[in-house]
C-alpha cells in the first residue's frame, strides 16, 4: 500500500481483504464506519443495521468467496458493508439517489449480489432452494444467509429451518443478533436467543472438554458418543433450550459479533463442517457511533440525513400522516375501550408505540409477521375487540390470503392501517405501496379510505373503526401531511359510508376528475388549468374508494369524460373499478385512468418517480386537455374551489 493511502482505498474487491492483518482489519473497520457515516449522514439511510455488521461482513469475504459461494442477505438493509467490498464505494455519494446506488443488494449493480427482496425473513427459503438446486447440479458453493433475530420472528424463517434441517447441503445460517428489530425484538424466540447469548461459555466450555476427551482413550464411535453425551449434558446446563439443536441444526455460538478473529473461526468451522449450520453472532446496532447506540427510538434503523457530530436529523420538522393517525387512534382509544392495536415490529414508525404509551396493554407488537399480525387480529374480533392493524402498504401484500378469508369471510371488524401507501421512493419497487388498492379491491366486503389530509384521515378513520361487519382499510402515503383542503360540499352517501367531497366545480359540467387521496391537491390545480383552457371540470374525492361508490354513477352522467387519477397500479385499481361500476349501471360516458404503470420503476425520491411516470400537473393537464377536446368544445368557464389564491 502507499505512504498516505488509507487501507480502505486498496479494498478493490473481496480477494483484497484476505491478505490483511488482524491489526490492518481493525483499522479497516474503523474506516468503514468512519465513511458509512460521513456518506450517509448526507443521503440517509440504514446506518444503525450496517454500522453492527462491519465484522461480520469482513469475516463473511475473508472466510468464503463470493460470487462462488452465495451470499443472501435477509431484508437487505444490512448490504452496506458488503457493498463497499465488492467494488461500489464509489457509488456512496449516490446511495438511494434517482439513478444511483441501490439501498439494498442489486442484481445489476454485482455479481455479488443475488437477492434484493427487502421483505424480510425471506432468505433462508431462497437459501434452501438454492443448496437444494447447487446439490442438484453437482456444483460445490456455500451459501450463506444472514438472518437478523428481527427477520428470525417472520413465519417463512422457521418454515424454511424445518426443511434445512431436514438436509445436508453446505448451507451457513448467520443469525445477526443486535437484540433489535426497530425496536427490542419480541417474543419467546427474542427471549431464547438473550437466554443463548447469557451463555457464552457454551463454545468455549465445549472445547475445554472436547480438547479433554482427546487425550483419553477413547477413539472413534465411543469417542463420538462421549462427546455428545458431554456436549448435550453442557447444553442443557449451561443453554437449557437450545432450540437450533433440537430442531436438527448444528448450532455455533455465541460469537462476539465485533471479534473479529472470533468470527473467523466460527465461519471457518461452519465452512468446514459442511453441512447446514448455524452461526449465532451477537452484535450491536450502531455500534461504533455513539447517537445510533444510544438510539432508544431507533431513529437510526433508517434515517433521512443527518449532521453526523451530533447525530441530529437536519430535515424540517413537519406534522407527518402518522403521527395525525396515531393521535386520533388515542383518541379513539379512549372512548372505545375494545379498540387495540397491532404492529408488525414498527411500532414507532406506524404510531403504533402513542397507544401503547397512551393505552398500555392494549398495542401488540407481534414481531415481523403480517401474517399473523392478520389472522391474530381476526382472533381479536372474534373475542369482541376492535383490532387496527398499523403497517406499510408494501408488508400487508403477503398477508393476502388471511385478510380474504381468515377476516373478510368471517365478515370481522378489523381496520387495516397503510402507511407509506403509494409511491414512497428511496427504497425502490419492493417498498411502493401500490399494489393494496388492487389486490385488496377484490376481496369481498372490504372498504378502503384513501384520506386527503389530515382532517379527512381523522374522519376516515373514525369511519372505519366505526364499522362492523367487515374489514377496512385507511391509506397513506409517506412524509408530510398536505395543506387541509375542505370540501365545497358533499354529496350522496347512499352507501352508507359518508358521501363523496366535490373540491372544485364549474358550471359547465365537461370533465368529472376523480381524485383518490392524497393527490387532490394536485387534481385542484389540474382542474385550475383546464379552466383557464375553457373546459369545465368537477373535481370530486371519492374518500371510499373499494367498492368504486355508487355515488359516482350520476355525476358521471352528467359529465363528458371521467378521468381518475391514483396512487396505485392502474391494473385492478380504482380506475378500473369505477369504469366497472359505470358499465354495469350503463353509464357510456368515456373513461381514462391514470396512475402508476404495472413496471418495476426504480428508487428515487417520491416526486422524482411521480414525474417519470407522468403525475405532474403539466402533464396530466396536457393528457386531460386531448381527451377532453375529443368530446368537447372548450369556452370559459370559471373554476370554484375552496382553495385561495
Ligand atoms: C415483511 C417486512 N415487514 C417489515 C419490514 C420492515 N423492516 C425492515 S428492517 C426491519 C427490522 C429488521 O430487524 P432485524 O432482522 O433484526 O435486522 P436489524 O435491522 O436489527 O439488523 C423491519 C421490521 C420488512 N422489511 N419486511
Ligand atoms: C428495510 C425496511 O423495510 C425499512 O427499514 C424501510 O427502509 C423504512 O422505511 P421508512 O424510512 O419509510 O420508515
Ligand atoms: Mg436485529
Amino acid at each position: 500500500m502507499n505512504e498516505g493511502a488509507t487501507l480502505l482505498s486498496s479494498v478493490k474487491g473481496p480477494q483484497d481483504l484476505k491478505t490483511l492483518s488482524p491489526e490492518q482489519l481493525t483499522g479497516l473497520a474503523a474506516e468503514i464506519r468512519d465513511f458509512l457515516i460521513a456518506k450517509v449522514a448526507r443521503t440517509g439511510g440504514h446506518i444503525g443495521p450496517n454500522l453492527g455488521v462491519v465484522e461480520l461482513t469482513l469475516a463473511m469475504h475473508r472466510v468464503f468467496d463470493s460470487p462462488a459461494d452465495r451470499f443472501i442477505f435477509d431484508t437487505g438493509h444490512q448490504a452496506y458493508v458488503h457493498k463497499m467490498v465488492t467494488g461500489r464505494m464509489d457509488g456512496f455519494d449516490q446511495l438511494r439517489q434517482r439513478g444511483g446506488l441501490t439501498g439494498y443488494p442489486s442484481q445489476a449493480e454485482s455479481e455479488h449480489d443475488l437477492v434484493e427482496n427487502c421483505h424480510a425473513s425471506t432468505a433462508l427459503s431462497y437459501a434452501d432452494g438454492m443448496a437444494k438446486g447447487y446439490a442438484q447440479r453437482g456444483e460445490k458453493r456455500h451459501v450463506v444467509a444472514v438472518v437478523g433475530d428481527g427477520a428470525l420472528t417472520g413465519g417463512m424463517c422457521w418454515e424454511a429451518l424445518n426443511n434445512i434441517a431436514a438436509t445436508d447441503n453446505p448451507l451457513v445460517i448467520i443469525v445477526n443478533d443486535n437484540g433489535r428489530s426497530y425496536a427490542p425484538t419480541i417474543g419467546g424466540l427474542a427471549d431464547h436467543l438473550a437466554t443463548l447469548r447469557l451463555n457464552p461459555g457454551y463454545e468455549k466450555v465445549l472445547d475445554l472438554v472436547k480438547d479433554a476427551l482427546e487425550k483419553t482413550p477413547l477413539v472413534g464411535k465411543p469417542l463420538f458418543d462421549a462427546l455428545h453425551a458431554v456436549k448435550k449434558g453442557i447444553k442443557d446446563a449451561v443453554a437449557p433450550q437450545a432450540m437450533f439443536e433440537d430442531l436438527g441444526l448444528k448450532y455455533i455460538g455465541p460469537v462476539d459479533g465485533h471479534d473479529q478473529a472470533a468470527l473467523e473461526s466460527a465461519l471457518g468451522r461452519a465452512r468446514r463442517f459442511g453441512g447446514p449450520v448455524i452461526v449465532h453472532a451477537v452484535t450491536a446496532k450502531g455500534y461504533g457511533y455513539q447517537p445510533a447506540l444510544n438510539d432508544e427510538a431507533d431513529r437510526f434503523h433508517a434515517p433521512s440525513a443527518f449532521d453526523p457530530e451530533t447525530g441530529r436529523l437536519l430535515a424540517a420538522p413537519s406534522l407527518k400522516w402518522t403521527k395525525v393517525f396515531a393521535e386520533e387512534l388515542v383518541e379513539i382509544a379512549g372512548e372505545r375501550p375494545d379498540v387495540v392495536g397491532i404492529t408488525a415490529a414498527m411500532p414507532e414508525s406506524t404510531g403504533i408505540d402513542k397507544l401503547a404509551a397512551a393505552f398500555p396493554g392494549r398495542a401488540y407488537d407481534v414481531g415481523i409477521a403480517e401474517q399473523h399480525a392478520t389472522t391474530s387480529a381476526a382472533g381479536l374480533a372474534l373475542a369482541g375487540l376492535h383490532p387496527v392493524v398499523a403497517i406499510y402498504a408494501t408488508f400487508l401484500n403477503r398477508a393476502f390470503d388471511q385478510v380474504l378469508l381468515d377476516v373478510a369471510l368471517h365478515r370481522l371488524p378489523v381496520t387495516f392501517v397503510l402507511d407509506r401507501a403509494g409511491i414512497t421512493g428511496p427504497d425502490g419497487p419492493s417498498h411502493y405501496g401500490i399494489w393494496d388498492m388492487s389486490v385488496f379491491g377484490v376481496v369481498p366486503g372490504l372498504r378502503i379510505a384513501a384520506p386527503r389530509d389530515a382532517e379527512t384521515l381523522r374522519e376516515e378513520l373514525r369511519e372505519a373503526i366505526g364499522v362492523d361487519d367487515g374489514p377496512t382499510i385507511v391509506r397513506f402515503p409517506t412524509g408530510a401531511v398536505p395543506a387541509a383542503l375542505p370540501a365545497l360540499r358533499r354529496v350522496g352517501g347512499s352507501d352508507g359510508l359518508g358521501g363523496l367531497d366535490v373540491l372544485a366545480e364549474t358550471d359547465r359540467k365537461d370533465v368529472l376528475l376523480v381524485s383518490v387521496g392524497a393527490f387532490a391537491h394536485l387534481s385542484v390545480q389540474v382542474a385550475a388549468k383546464l379552466a383557464e383552457r375553457g373546459f369545465g371540470v368537477t373535481v370530486v374525492d371519492p374518500r371510499w374508494v373499494r367498492p368504486a361508490p355508487v355515488d359516482l354513477v350520476p355525476l358521471a352522467r352528467e359529465h363528458k369524460l371521467v378521468v381518475t387519477l391514483e396512487d396505485g397500479v392502474r391494473a385492478g385499481g380504482v380506475g378500473d373499478a369505477v369504469s366497472k361500476l359505470l358499465r354495469d349501471n350503463e353509464v357510456d360516458v368515456p373513461l381514462r385512468d391514470l396512475g402508476v404503470p404495472s413496471t418495476w420503476i426504480d428508487h428515487g425520491t417520491r416526486a422524482e418517480i411521480l414525474a417519470e411516470i407522468g403525475l405532474t400537473v403539466p402533464e396530466i393537464t396536457e393528457r386531460v386537455t386531448k381527451w377532453a377536446s375529443a368530446v368537447t368544445s372548450a369556452a370559459p368557464s370559471p373554476l370554484v374551489t375552496s382553495v385561495r389564491g
